[in-house]
């Protein structure tokens, strides 16, 4: 028997991990499977723990200050001397623990509409009469080419996925049932899936078999097809409002890049020459706040905050009575990405989300959720169980640039039907792509 694994441990060692996020990041990076439906511990044959019990490792997690270094702005942990550290002084009475029994319940709309909502009026004073923009907010065009940056980006991806297929490419002989399986193994080594590679492989034996393909220096054109189809979407543009402001809803765990994610897309709008407004609804932490705050200075946002353990909900409802006021065309609301509970966190997502469209009918009109690319094929998890509760219609998929596991995107649409429509490249503020499912492949493929 060796070490306990973090995730065995109890909460309260998880607290005095150094560094709980990258923990969280690097087990889900060593222990993934290759496979979908691989859902068992390939040491013990135990079945592996769900999402939302390993998620408690990283829901009580020591305060942070942020860190300006360049042009990257972090949440850097403050962590106590060993000696004097008391766990208990930083969670609030009402803390709940997550049980094993609890952990796999999930949060249905129902019951987190259930939740008592605050009249608006009561959130806020009132502020002055809406100003609504006449014209819709502009699509701009993207090339279908991947960009430098994209290919710099997945430079980790292609190495794993792009290097070992490429040998089986490299002289052109015939294809037989060993080919596929050679292939078959290639692309279930590249985090596309157990389910996207099935499907690939039985297209590409009904293509050889009809005579379609009868070589292997065709599979490649077939594959880059294939997988260039299984990500369009007609919804792959952040769907605008035709009256502003357009309302983003962003969610999703802490420590996937959030914020990083909220400020380059704020960025993007402002270069775009739109007015962009940022609501700091992740009220849980003064570091989130903070953060923010600087990020919304550097890029040119504006920015609506209130202290630290106020209510999330007005504070999306103060930035959309102030966005209206003011004229401003994208109001991105940021979320907690962790609370005491899971349970509570849903509540409070879904309550933020009815206050906003109860201001603004048919807002939030996007809601954005980020995942950590450098977690694989375990954000699916966390992208269905946001999905229950605030019913996500678009992935912001950071940290691209940190992993070999892009493939995963693959095996993520086949799984759940929601469109990746933006993608982190690195910490800075314009390290960020639109989603393009051509240019996405063939980045894999150059
Ligand atoms: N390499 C790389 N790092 C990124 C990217 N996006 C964010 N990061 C880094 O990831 C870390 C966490 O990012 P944050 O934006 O603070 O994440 P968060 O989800 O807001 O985290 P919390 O505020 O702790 O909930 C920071 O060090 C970022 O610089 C990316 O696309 N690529």
């Amino acid at each position: 028997m060796g070490q306990p694994s973090s995730r065995e441990k109890n909460t309260v060692e998880g607290e005095k991990e150094e560094t709980p996020k990258t923990i969280a990041t690097q087990e889900n990076t060593e222990k993934q499977p290759t496979g979908l439906l691989q859902r068992q511990d390939k040491n013990s044959g135990k079945p592996r723990r769900s999402f939302w019990v390993r998620f408690k490792t990283f829901t009580f997690e020591p305060p942070k200050k942020v860190i300006v270094e360049g042009d990257t702005i972090r949440l850097v942990p403050i962590l106590p001397e060993p000696e004097t550290a008391v766990v208990e002084k930083d969670i609030p009475a009402t803390t709940e623990e997550f049980t094993a029994d609890t952990a796999e319940v999930p949060i249905g709309k129902n019951e987190a509409e259930s939740q008592t909502l605050i009249p608006p009026e009561e959130l806020i004073s009132p502020l002055p009469e809406a100003v609504l923009a006449e014209e819709p907010v502009k699509i701009k065009e993207e090339s279908p080419v991947a960009t430098e940056k994209l290919k710099k980006g997945m430079e980790k991806t292609r190495n794993r996925f792009w290097s070992r297929l490429k040998g089986l490419f490299s002289f052109k002989r015939g294809i037989d049932e060993s080919t596929l399986e050679e292939l078959e193994d290639i692309l279930l080594g590249a985090d596309i899936g157990a389910k996207s590679v099935q499907k690939l492989i039985h297209e590409l034996r009904e293509a050889w078999k009809s005579k379609m393909i009868t070589e292997t220096s065709q599979i490649r054109d077939f594959i880059k097809n294939k997988l260039k189809e299984s990500l369009r979407s007609p919804q792959i543009d952040i769907n605008y409002s035709h009256t502003s402001p357009t309302v983003i809803l962003v969610v999703g765990v802490n420590g996937v890049g959030k914020t990083t994610a909220i400020a380059k897309l704020a960025n993007i709008f402002i270069q775009d020459g739109k007015k962009v407004m940022v609501a700091a609804s992740d009220t849980f932490r003064a570091a989130a706040v903070e953060q923010l705050d600087i990020w919304s200075k550097r890029i040119g946002a504006e920015i609506v905050k209130h202290q630290t353990g106020s209510d999330p909900a007005a504070v999306a409802y103060d930035a959309l009575e102030a966005s209206i006021a003011r004229g401003i065309d994208v109001v991105i609301v940021d979320t907690a990405g962790r609370l005491h509970t899971h349970e509570n966190l849903m509540n409070e997502l879904s309550k933020i989300k009815r206050v906003i469209s109860k201001r603004i009918p048919g807002a939030p009109h996007e809601v954005l959720m980020v995942l950590d690319a450098t977690t694989g094929q375990n954000a699916l998890s966390q992208a269905r169980m946001f999905n229950q509760a605030v019913n996500v219609t678009g992935i912001f998929l950071a940290k691209l640039d940190g992993t070999a596991k892009g493939g995963f995107v693959f095996g993520m649409r086949n799984e759940i039907n929601i469109p990746v429509k933006y993608i982190g490249l690195g910490e800075k503020a314009d390290d960020i792509e639109k989603f393009d499912p051509d240019a996405f492949v063939n980045a894999l493929f150059e």
